[in-house]
Parts: C-alpha cells; structure tokens; sequence
C-alpha cells in the first residue's frame, strides 16, 4: 500500500513539474510568433519573395510546436485529474524482468530518465490488461510479439493525487469496479469507459484490419461507446495517417450527435464531425425534389400507415431492389440513346459520327457521357465555323447541348428514377405526396439514381465512417454510403431496435451488402438493472442478451382509472425522481406529438421539462421529455413511458418503441395507462413471467478479486 502511495505521489508530483515546464515553453513560443509576426509587418515591403515565403514557413513551424505543446499540455491535465486507473503486472519470457504497468488515458514518462510511467490505454502493452486473466499472455509490439506471464492486476481509483480505493482482480477487470461504474447516476453526456472495458469489447476496439467492421449489439450494450472508443484507438494507432478530420459518425440525429460529443474530447482527441441521412440527402437533392424526412416517415407509420404505402416502403427496402434498379439504370445509356445527326451554323455531324463518339464514353455515368459528347461535338463544329471565318457564340453550344439531351428521353435522373416506375410489373410503386415532394423510401433510391447516372461528389476527405443505427437504414442507402464514402466502416447497431420494421435491414441483409466485412457481436448488456432488462425482454425477446447483474426496484406498471389520474401519477412519479438520488429523468412518450400534449400538461403544473423534437439539436440533461424514436441512443436514470394503453401500443412498430422506451432507463422504470395494458405488457399480468422481486438499491456484487479498502 505505501509503495502504491508513493507511486501515485512521485507521478503527481512529476505531472506537476511537466506541466510548469510545458506552460513556460507554450509561453516562449507565443512570445517567438508574435516577435516574427511584428517583424514581418515592419519589413514586409522590404522583404523580397524568397524571405516572406521563409518567414511563413518559420511562423507555421512555431505555430505547428505550439500547438503540439498545448495538446500535450491537455494530456497532463487531463492526466492530473486521474493519473491511471489500473496496473498489470507481467514477466517476459525472453529475459524473465518483471514490471508493473500502470494504465491511464494517456502515455507519461519521467522527462529526466525517459522511463514510462502511465501508459496510454490504447498502448500495446496495455491490450494485456484488458485481454488476459494471470497466467500466460502476450501482446503485439512493433517490433513483434511479446510474450510471457501475467503475475497480477491492480484496478484504482485515483482523484488528482488521493488514491480512492483499488482491487487485485486476478481475471477479467474486476466486478467490483464495473457494478461501481454502472450504478453511478447517469452523466450528462456520454462517458468514456477506459478503466472497465471488457474483454469482447476490446477486441472490437482494437480491431485493426477490417475494411468493413459490422458490430451487432444487443441494447445497452456499449456499442456506441466501444465505436467512440475505437476511433480513439485508431487515432493513436494510426496517428501519421489518420486525424479527426477524416473520421465520420454517422448517427440517427442530432440530439444524440450532441450527447455523444464529450467522448472523444476526455479521450484527449478532437471531436469528430457528424452527419446525418437527411443532411445527405439535402446535398443531392436540395434542388431537385423536396422530400419527406425519415422523422416524418415514422409519424406516419406511428399514425397507421395504408397497405399500398406499406408495399412501397417494403418493395424499396431490400437488396433485390437495388440489383433492379442497378440493371436497369446501366442498360439506359445503351438501350435507350438514339444517335443523330447534329446541325448548326450549316454545318454537320453525322449520325454515325455521334453513334461513334457516344460509344467512345462507355463506362461514364449516362448524362457525363450526353455532356461529353456535346462539348466534343460543339468543339469540332466551332472548330470548323471559325476556319472558315465565321463566329460561334455561347448560344450556338447551347443548341448543340440541346440537340445531344434530345437524343436521351429522361431529361435528368428525377425524370428517369419516374421512369422506373412505368414497367407494368412496378406500376403504383412511385407515388409523389402532392405534385412535388416525393417519399421518404424513394430519397435514398433517387441519390443513387443520381450517383450512377452523373457525376457526383462525395466524401474524398473522410477514411473512416461509423454508421451507428446500422438496423433503420436500407441496403440502397447502404449503396450510397458505397458510393459516397470509399473507406474504411465501422457499422454498428441492433436488430432487435428497428423504428420501421417495413424499411429496415436484418444482420444477414447487412453482410451481404458487405462480404467481406468481420462481423463481432456483443451480447453482454450493461445499461439495466437485470429486473428492467428482464421486463424489456418479456416486450422483445433477445435470446442473445445476457443481463450483467446488477438489481433495483422492478418496474411498475401503474393503471390509472382516466386521464387526469394519470397524469397525476407522472406528476407524483416525476415529485418521487426528484426526492431520489438520481439525476437524469426521461418520459418517454410514442410520439412527439404525445410528448408535445404531456409537455403542456404538465408545464401548466409548474413542472419544468426539457422537450426534445426533431428540431432539437442538444441534449439536455435532467429531465426530459420526448418521444422513443428520439430518445434512441440515449439513456437515463429513470424513465417513465406514459398511456402505455392498449390502442396506444398494438403493432408491431409500436412493440419496437416500447422496447426503445423501456432500454433507455437505467436504474427505474415505470409505465403509466388508463384502460387495458398494451398487449405487449400481457407478462405482467401471468405470476410466473414477472421478474422477481428484489431489494431497491442492492447491488450483487460477485467476488473474484480481493478487495483492498483504501482511504
Ligand atoms: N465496459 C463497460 N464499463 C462501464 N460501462 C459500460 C461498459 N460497457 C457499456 N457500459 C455502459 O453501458 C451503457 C450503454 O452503452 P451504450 O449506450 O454505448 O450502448 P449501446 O449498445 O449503444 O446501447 P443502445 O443500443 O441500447 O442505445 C452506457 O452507460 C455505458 O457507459
């Protein structure tokens, strides 16, 4: 114990003195920039190219150290909240020197004898702390595989210089630790996880091969943090060749964009930008079609949608859909082209040799190759016009463009997307709302009409995309991320959460549309307490997920005899979150416009609630109202889910928010109605389907480390 105290106070003690060191080198290189910059503005008028291309070099030089220092500088501070959080103690084989190695969020050495006393959790030495029990173990160096034997393992926790307590945990990382980590009140944001990671999650972390890497994860089961996580690690490991601004999160909306926004940060690496489907549909199509929103997609199915409207969200929602429309999109340029002569200022060329010079682009997107062969045709016809003395005006390439388009029917990839539409046996399946919006299952379908039929810019800039909510998106759009983003993928999310069972992709829809993707599962829930995962999983079965054990009040389903009833039960139950220990809150409503209604409601009785909409762009911690859909991705302490009544929860789109709602609550979970239960909630009712009963607050803890109490 004393000679981890004074490990702990000579880390502290040189962090310091690092600190000071790099704030007065900060200091003197801001002192340097600003002595370069004042001279170059008293000499640039006598400075010649030469020298003020030297000075500029030499400013970016003191600016690029600069910089470097201030994100060193991060490090420490960051370090000096919590210098490590866990040790592991290992023997080579090759020459038999012990050594302990302390982890924490970033590498520090001893400045004067370079030894390394934290090392970066993302290190290679450190995957032995996440990936093996004692014994035997090994782990990857640069200069190749280290082996040899685990003599012991150390979990602390460390606030700025006081040591909290720490446990010998001879197998996985501790218990102990986790069920501390995990009955913690929620945070305001996402955390990072470095000091509990497990083992199967450290190996989607550290994955450093897969082109594609696909990530099915039951609820709650870190999916999110392990993909933020693994950016992190990608960074470090890459960092030559890889920087925040070319990593990509593509996430569901952007309230979880901004709950998910801390991670990277307390990792010490940049925020990564973020986009979304509709930001990606708004650059393709911003002018050419207005267009329904997904959101707008699922108020509609929420409302009940028709069986024709059914069939044409389903019949746009499978692989075989995008092999349809790829075929048919690469036979146009061929089938449907009618070569003829082109005519201007009396001059001519031939329909053959139009025939020939189209034939000439084969390969190039149809309306690259119209474009092509008009600017070849304008530039030979100009060519001759201007040999014989005569003018050629914009006008006359104009017509020229003109006569080339009218040799192709579809006037642009809208028009030709429509005449998809016009084969007997798809007949019905485009229908526009109104004259000029068109649905939501046809966006994705037209950007990729638009892909392959012009040229288009993607995201050359990005070499990793995280897709997270991999389960709501179609395999066109899938085709389209394909097309847009031609780099590395980590594809995360969850079967069992889909918000529109008619338009959504299945784990093996998925891995076909990447065969060479690795594909890892993660099956260990972390989020609920087991009664609240038991109860999610009485509503939607995952015979995969396994709870981690950790046990609160069960849930309750509380009947109200009408409407006013029950909102006075949210009210006491809201009064009750209050007066508890616990700070974040989440009524979960089905839809927003639910939500919207309960908002008013209980805003008229003095109750203060974040409302969180479409429009929503942060998230707010606290109390909050919103809807399922919204609130995927996102958890809480307590979660109530109102009018979980029978005619509100009957299909199966609205089992799946149900099951979103319940997933969200962390610790509490209550449901509120009047009149019968959803038919989803039958189980409560059968004695022997309820999860037993256990005492509120207890947390079973299993024992496989020793405990050392400190402090
Ligand atoms: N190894 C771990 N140590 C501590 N906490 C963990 C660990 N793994 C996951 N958690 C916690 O579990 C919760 C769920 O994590 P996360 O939101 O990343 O899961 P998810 O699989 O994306 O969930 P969902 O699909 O239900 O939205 C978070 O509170 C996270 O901090």
């Amino acid at each position: 114990m004393e000679q981890e105290r004074q490990y702990l106070a000579e880390t502290v003690r040189l962090l310091k003195l690092e600190l000071e060191r790099l704030g007065a080198s900060i200091d003197r290189t801001a002192g340097t920039i600003q002595e370069h910059k004042e001279f170059m503005w008293e000499n640039w008028r006598d400075m010649d190219a030469a020298e003020k291309a030297a000075m500029r070099t030499e400013v970016n030089t003191s600016v690029g150290v600069g910089d470097g220092a201030v994100m060193v500088r991060r490090h420490m501070e960051r370090l000096l909240q919590s210098p490590y959080f866990g040790r592991v103690d290992f023997r080579r084989a090759e020459d038999g020197e012990g050594k302990g190695h302390y982890i924490g969020v970033h590498d520090f050495s001893d400045p004067q004898t370079q030894e390394i006393l934290v090392h970066d959790w993302r290190a290679p030495v450190s995957s032995l702390y996440y990936d093996f029990e004692s014994g035997a173990a090994h782990f990857e160096a640069p200069a190749g595989t280290v082996r040899g034997t685990i003599t012991g393992k150390r979990q602390y926790k460390v606030v700025g210089d006081r040591l909290e307590y720490m446990f010998d945990s001879a197998l996985t990382i501790g218990d102990e630790v986790l069920q501390r980590e995990l009955s913690q009140s929620a945070d305001d944001k996402m955390k990072n996880i470095v000091a509990t990671i497990q083992r199967e999650q450290n190996e989607v972390i550290r994955n450093e091969t897969a082109k594609v890497l696909i990530l099915q994860g039951v609820a709650g089961s870190g999916k999110t943090s392990i993909a933020l996580h693994r950016v992190a690690f990608l960074l470090y490991r890459f960092k030559d060749a890889l920087s925040s601004d070319n990593v990509m999160i593509l996430s569901p909306n952007k309230v979880f964009g901004d709950y998910i926004a801390n991670v990277l940060p307390e990792l010490g690496e940049e925020q990564i930008a973020e986009i979304d489907f509709e930001r990606i549909a708004d650059r393709y199509l911003a002018k050419v079609t207005a267009f329904e929103t997904f959101s707008e997609q699922v108020v509609k199915l929420l409302d009940g949608v028709d069986g024709a409207a059914a069939e044409r969200m389903s019949f746009k929602a499978t692989p075989e859909f995008v092999t349809l429309l790829d075929r048919w999109l690469a036979s146009r340029g061929d089938e449907d082209f009618a070569a003829r002569q082109i005519e201007q200022r009396n001059k001519r060329l031939s329909q053959d040799w139009v025939a020939d010079a189209y034939v000439a682009s084969r390969g190039l997107p149809v309306f690259a190759r119209l474009d092509l062969l008009a600017e070849s045709a304008a530039s030979r016809l100009r060519q001759e016009v201007l040999d014989k003395g005569g003018k050629w005006s914009a006008a006359d390439s104009n017509s020229i463009r003109k006569q080339v388009r009218a040799m192709f029917p579809h006037k642009d990839a809208l028009s030709l997307y429509k005449a998809f539409y016009q084969a007997p046996e798809r007949k019905g399946l485009f229908k526009p709302i109104g004259r000029k919006k068109i649905e939501y299952a046809d966006v994705f379908p037209l950007v990729y009409t638009m892909i392959k039929t012009s040229r288009q810019e993607g995201y050359g800039r990005i070499r990793h995309l995280l897709v997270d909510e991999m389960q709501d998106y179609t395999p066109v759009q899938y085709a389209v991320l394909r097309e847009l983003f031609s780099c590395k993928m980590t594809i995360l999310g969850d079967a069992n959460q889909s918000v529109n069972p008619l338009s959504s992709s299945s784990l093996p829809v998925i891995r076909d549309i990447f065969p060479d993707a690795d594909c890892l599962e993660l099956c260990r829930s972390y989020r609920s307490t087991s009664e609240i995962t038991d109860f999610a999983q009485h509503v939607s079965r995952n015979d995969k997920l396994i709870p981690v054990e950790r046990h609160g009040l069960p849930p309750q389903v509380l009947a109200a005899a009408d409407r006013r009833a029950h909102d006075e039960q949210i009210l006491a139950l809201v009064e009750r979150h209050r007066q508890s220990d616990y700070r974040s809150l989440g009524i979960i409503c089905k839809t927003v416009a639910q939500a919207e209604q309960l908002h008013r409601t209980l805003a008229a009785e003095g109750i203060d609630l974040a409302f969180l909409d479409y429009e929503s762009t942060e998230f707010s911690a606290g109390a909050v109202i919103t809807s399922a859909h919204i609130a995927k991705g996102l958890e809480f302490d307590t979660v109530i889910a109102p009018h979980v009544d029978d005619t509100n929860y009957a299909t199966e789109i609205d089992k799946g928010m149900l099951y979103i709602a319940c997933t969200r609550a962390m610790h509490e979970l209550h449901l509120t109605h009047v009149g019968p239960p959803s038919r989803f909630l039958a189980f409560t009712k059968e004695p022997d389907s309820r999860p037993a009963a256990a005492t509120p607050g207890t947390a079973e803890i299993s024992d496989r480390g020793t405990r050392t109490p400190v402090c």
